[in-house]
């Protein structure tokens, strides 16, 4: 690693040869893929370091833990990668010297040395020939070490790394509007200045036929000119041959341009909805949300279809129409005219159309809402025989959506209705009257400028059509943007995944005179609760349905941050500290968890990089899932189907929560995971217990004392209160309400129905 020393002037700058490739490879290789633990910024190696630093200049925090890594020791385009995954602009480059002195007053430039190192380059001085660089250790008030041509060059790769927040609108926090949109379509302007051109040169194409056809009309067959018409002949040939190849490579740009939108629009649209919070999804179902994503298609091929095609065609429009007057004015205005009728007219029907056309959203959202409902919920539809009453929910809303279909299109095609003459008479008419003033023309020359006129007038009228169906077409992708945008600009969950703290997670919680109510209601869930739970410790909750300990859990994993009083991780308020962070620190069992369709070493591993067969085997066996998977036939490659309907109960919690053990969590959180569980499957899970709890905080949400019973505290809820907090023998002595429970529970071994004689299981 290069070591600048601080305050140091121009001087030597010793290299120990070695020790950041060890670092590098052994620290950030394995910090940065260390499963669970949050990498520490000690630990992790120089070139991390000095992107850390130079990224929270910018007031971005990266995330160690989201590094990948081709090698060993970070590469430049690896550690940019990372930069750019967390939103920043960043580019890798090998740059000289020279330009090196010219960062004067920039943010920090991250140079990379040979060695594996890396150093902050803060300022250049091109009188003195210096830049000044600071170590990725230096204090943050650290001084900058000034610093030489040669003696950079003895230890620098000639590569470094720039990075700034970025400046586009199409910036994953950006809401989704016209304006994004636009942004979008206004990055692709070198594909797009291309189309231009070759739109241009195509109209300007077009205007040679009708123009040849005067010619051949007009001197060919008046004069009986073959050499015109032989010269005529190669002129069309050549330029069939130019529009045929220039045709076809707008036609690809187009595609290309179509699918990187594409592409764009939709990990825009993923990303936004991963980040939605989880109150959303409780409220929204998922049918709806679905069908308003899935009017992010309909945007796609508006912009890239029906926008791009009309701008297109303006092009033609503005090279044909003064061509058309300049062969016939009069003819010329008609067509005008003609145009500006059918505009009228389509803007007449704006309104109302808009009107029909939002009955048609909201029946379609309704239809979707009912069919997502229906295939979620289908396990209850078919066990309690709802098919029927769902059947019937279906009819009415399919006949709704009909009539609001139906109203539509009868409104739709009276536009359509009145336009047809009028383009007729577009085309037809000025035949006629062409026609008539030919017959009154004494030059001669008129016959072939009607058949000119004739041709370039049916290339007018469509565009002028389209731009006016253009307006209506903009309606419906208005409304479309309104459909995805009601789900895309809802507020994220945190402002951004780059932002916030992220402290080194021991495990110790604080509640202190936390209230919390869920929108839309009266009571809190949670009412000044205040409590305790020392990093490393069993901590159980109970309490009667309904009384708060579910929200308790939530709200340690951050999905409700709107409550007052303080939530404090290790002395830092929660709702300070990185989401992504968080969750990493954390994991949850819930009473029914989703596996995903794929193998059982895919589900356990879930995806998070670095890990491999063997700490999925070591999660399984922790969770007490180990034995049932190598009984399964192909072990931990089974495959599990969606929603695990080849997997018991018992044996898909035990998957769960090997799946939630996986990263080597701080705080371990079981709600109700244990509940619906068998007896035999439970003991399993229970005898596990304490190992899974061995250097962890443990928080337990159960209804079932008796799995509570070796916990270090309990704490008892009552309508969002704490009643208290103790030991379970403790409580049995002073805790009604946990008396009253726990013998509820243990009746059926105490036949006097008083004193609790029940054994609790044993937990080894
Ligand atoms: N998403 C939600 N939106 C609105 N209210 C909610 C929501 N979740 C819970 N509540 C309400 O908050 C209160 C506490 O609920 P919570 O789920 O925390 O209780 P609990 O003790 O875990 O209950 P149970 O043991 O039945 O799971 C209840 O009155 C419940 O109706």
């Amino acid at each position: 690693m290069v070591n600048i020393p601080v305050n140091a002037e121009i001087q030597a700058v010793p290299i120990h040869a070695g020790s950041a490739q060890g670092e590098a490879a052994g620290g950030e290789s394995t910090m940065a893929r260390t499963p669970g633990g949050p990498a520490e910024f000690d630990k992790i190696g120089p070139r991390l370091k000095a992107m850390l630093r130079a990224a929270r200049y910018h007031g971005v925090e990266l995330d160690p833990n989201e590094f990948r890594a081709a090698s060993a020791v970070p590469a430049a385009a690896d550690l940019s990668q990372w930069a750019q995954d967390a939103g920043m602009w960043s580019r890798a480059v090998r740059i000289r010297w020279s330009h090196l002195l010219r960062f004067q007053d920039a943010g920090p430039v991250v140079l990379l040395f040979n060695d594996g190192g890396a150093a902050l380059l803060t300022g250049a001085s091109a009188e003195r020939n210096v830049v000044f660089l600071k170590s990725a250790d230096a204090p943050d008030d650290g001084e900058a070490v000034a610093i030489d041509e040669l003696r950079l060059s003895q230890v620098w790769t000639g590569e470094a790394l720039l990075l700034r927040t970025t400046r586009s609108y199409v910036a994953a926090d950006a809401p989704f509007t016209l304006r994004w949109l636009a942004e979008l379509v206004r990055l692709e302007s070198h594909a797009l200045r291309d189309i231009t051109i070759a739109s241009f040169t195509l109209s300007v194409l077009t205007i040679l036929p009708p123009l040849i056809v005067m010619t051949v009309v007009n001197k060919v067959l008046q004069f009986n000119s073959i050499s015109t018409l032989v010269l005529l002949s190669a002129v069309i040939a050549v330029v069939f041959a130019y529009e045929t190849l220039l045709g076809h490579a707008r036609r690809l740009i187009i595609n290309v341009v179509g699918a990187r939108l594409d592409t764009k629009l939709q990990l825009h649209v993923f990303s936004r909805l991963l980040r939605l919070p989880l109150d959303y999804f409780e409220r929204h179902p998922a049918g709806e949300t679905m069908y308003h994503l899935a009017q992010v298609y309909r945007i796609r091929e508006f912009l890239t279809g029906k926008l791009l095609s009309t701008f297109l065609d303006m092009i033609t429009l503005c090279v044909l129409v003064p061509v058309m007057f300049y062969i016939n004015a009069a003819l010329a205005w008609i067509v005008l005219a003609c145009a500006v009728v059918i505009m009228l007219i389509i803007l007449a029907f704006l309104r109302p159309l808009r009107r029909r056309y939002q009955r048609v959203v909201d029946a379609e959202t309704w239809k979707s809402a009912a069919l997502g409902e229906t295939v979620v919920g289908i396990k209850t539809v078919k066990a309690l025989g709802l098919e029927p009453q769902r059947k019937a929910l279906w009819d009415e809303r399919v006949a709704e959506s009909g009539k609001a279909r139906l109203a539509f299109g009868q409104l739709a095609s009276w536009p359509q209705t009145l336009v047809t003459p009028i383009e007729r008479v577009m085309v037809l008419g000025t035949m006629l009257i062409g026609a008539y003033l030919a017959m009154n023309d004494r030059t001669g020359y008129m016959v072939g400028g009607l058949f000119a006129f004739m041709m370039i007038a049916q290339r007018v009228a469509q565009p002028l059509v389209g731009l006016a169906r253009l307006v209506e077409d903009y309606e419906e992708v208005g409304a479309a943007i309104g459909e995805a945008a009601s789900v895309l600009n809802r507020p994220l969950e945190s402002s951004s995944n780059s932002t916030g703290l992220r402290p080194r997670l021991v495990g110790e919680v604080v509640f202190s005179d936390l209230t919390f109510s869920y929108i839309a209601t009266k009571t809190p869930a949670l009412d000044r609760v205040s409590f305790h739970i020392p990093a490393g410790s069993m901590f159980g909750i109970v309490g009667r349905s309904g009384s708060g300990k579910s929200t308790i859990a939530r709200l340690l994993q951050g999905i409700n941050r709107d409550y007052s009083g303080f939530l404090k991780l290790d002395g830092v308020d929660l709702k300070e500290i990185n989401l992504r962070h968080l969750r990493q620190g954390l994991g949850v069992v819930l009473q029914d968890n989703f596996l995903f369709r794929g193998s059982i070493r895919d589900n356990i591993i879930a995806g998070r990089p670095g890990l491999t067969l063997s700490d999925a085997m070591r999660a399984a066996h922790l969770a007490g899932a180990q034995e049932f998977i190598e009984r399964m036939p192909n072990g931990y490659d089974t495959y599990i189907e969606e929603g695990s309907p080849n997997l018991s109960g018992g044996q898909k919690q035990r998957l769960a929560i090997a799946r939630a053990l996986i990263h080597d969590p701080t705080i371990l959180i079981l709600d109700e995971a244990t509940s619906a569980l068998d007896p035999e499957s439970e003991a399993v899970v229970s005898a596990n217990l304490m190992r899974i709890a061995s250097g962890r905080t443990m928080i337990i949400v159960s209804h079932r004392l008796s799995s509570l019973t070796e916990c270090d505290n309990i704490l008892v809820m009552d309508q969002g209160k704490v009643l208290d907090v103790a030991p379970h023998a403790t409580l049995l002595e002073r805790c009604a309400l946990y008396r009253q429970l726990w013998s509820q529970q243990n009746r059926h071994l105490d036949g006097r129905h008083g004193r609790p004689v029940a054994v609790p299981p044993r937990l080894v």
